[in-house]
């Protein structure tokens, strides 16, 4: 097999809980963490060097970055692949990318593509690495890899972002997601938060499952994104964006996803979800209708 492709859905936090934070600063949280219909494309194939191209309607928003920033590039240095300037030594691959989501935007963008990268590659490389061990080797890259590698399974990740469980089984729902068009860098937005150096003990009894859509929302409704209310202070966009997908017709709630600026609506269905993506597109705002997928 030598062309792999692998799709990196949008990340939502339905729910972020943070309940303590850790000596090295860390902080310990618990999320229902669920995945959008619509993401990056990353294809890998084998070549007789390493070498990433981007490209789509994001690809400026990497333009800046370098190489030893560049997500998918740790995620092959990790997995072995030769340094860019050494040809021919160490594992190889053209690596190309369809950037799409917005970045720094708390949907996960970069750690969804580091993790495509992961598994990409472990398939082109023959490594052999299960999810569990890709997600473990992951987590040096980001919080959220481990939750990505096994996406679009829906979970509650918990720890810093590497314990992965069982999530209540989910009904049929669509999502809105919106971002105002202002990067939000992760850790000043945990800094913010100012918590305590606590123990983590989750503070949610998990259901089995919800019936339908609005029995979901409803339950979402009873928890959080503890970090939607410092990244309010942030960011004043944060709280226009959620007024506005709350007032869209049917939307069964609206909140902040991850540290942001992205927020999220859902609905029942996709005629609702997509008469609201409508009604939101203005100047500035990424605006995508998206199935959440189970
Ligand atoms: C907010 C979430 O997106 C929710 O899914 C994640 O917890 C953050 O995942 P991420 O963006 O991959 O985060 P990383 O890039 O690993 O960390 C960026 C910074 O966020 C802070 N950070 C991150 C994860 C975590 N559990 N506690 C933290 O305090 C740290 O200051 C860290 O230096
Ligand atoms: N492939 C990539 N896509 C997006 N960001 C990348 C990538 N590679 C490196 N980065 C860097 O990672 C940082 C943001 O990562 P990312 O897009 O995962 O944040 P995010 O979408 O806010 O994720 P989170 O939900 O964890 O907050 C940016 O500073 C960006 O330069």
């Amino acid at each position: 097999m030598s062309t792999i492709t692998e799709f990196a859905p949008a990340k939502i936090n339905l729910t972020l809980h943070v309940l303590g934070k850790r000596p090295d600063g860390y902080h310990l949280l618990e999320s229902l963490v669920v995945f959008a219909g619509t993401g990056d494309t990353l294809t890998v194939e084998a070549a007789d060097d390493l070498s990433f191209h981007v490209t789509g309607p994001n690809a400026a928003a990497l333009a800046d970055t370098p190489d030893a920033d560049n997500l998918v590039l740790k995620a092959a240095r990790l997995l072995g692949a030769a340094r860019l300037s050494d040809t021919g030594r160490g594992r190889c691959a053209k690596i190309t990318l369809d950037k799409r989501l917005p970045v720094a935007a708390g949907i996960g963008g970069g750690s969804a593509d580091c993790a495509a990268a992961m598994r990409a590659l472990n398939t082109l490389w023959d490594l052999g690495h299960d999810a569990a061990t890709l997600g473990a080797l992951g987590l040096e890259l980001g919080a959220d890899v481990p939750v990505c590698v096994q996406a679009p399974r829906p979970c509650v990740m918990s720890g810093i972002g590497e314990k992965i469980a069982r999530a209540p089984s989910m009904p049929d729902l669509w999502c809105v997601l919106v971002n105002p068009g202002v990067p939000v860098a992760t850790g000043p937005v945990f800094k913010a938060l100012n918590a305590q150096p606590t123990t983590a003990e989750s503070d949610t009894f998990w259901p089995g499952g919800f019936t339908d859509a609005k029995a979901a929302a409803r339950f979402m409704r009873t928890c959080r994104n503890d970090l939607e209310p410092p990244a309010r202070n942030l960011v004043s966009e944060v709280g226009e964006t959620v007024r506005a997908i709350a007032a869209t017709k049917d939307c069964l709630m609206a909140r902040m996803s991850g540290s942001g600026a992205t927020c999220f609506g859902l609905y029942a269905d996709e005629d609702a979800a997509t008469r609201a993506a409508t009604a939101l597109r203005r100047e500035g705002w990424w605006v995508e209708a998206a199935h959440i997928l189970s």
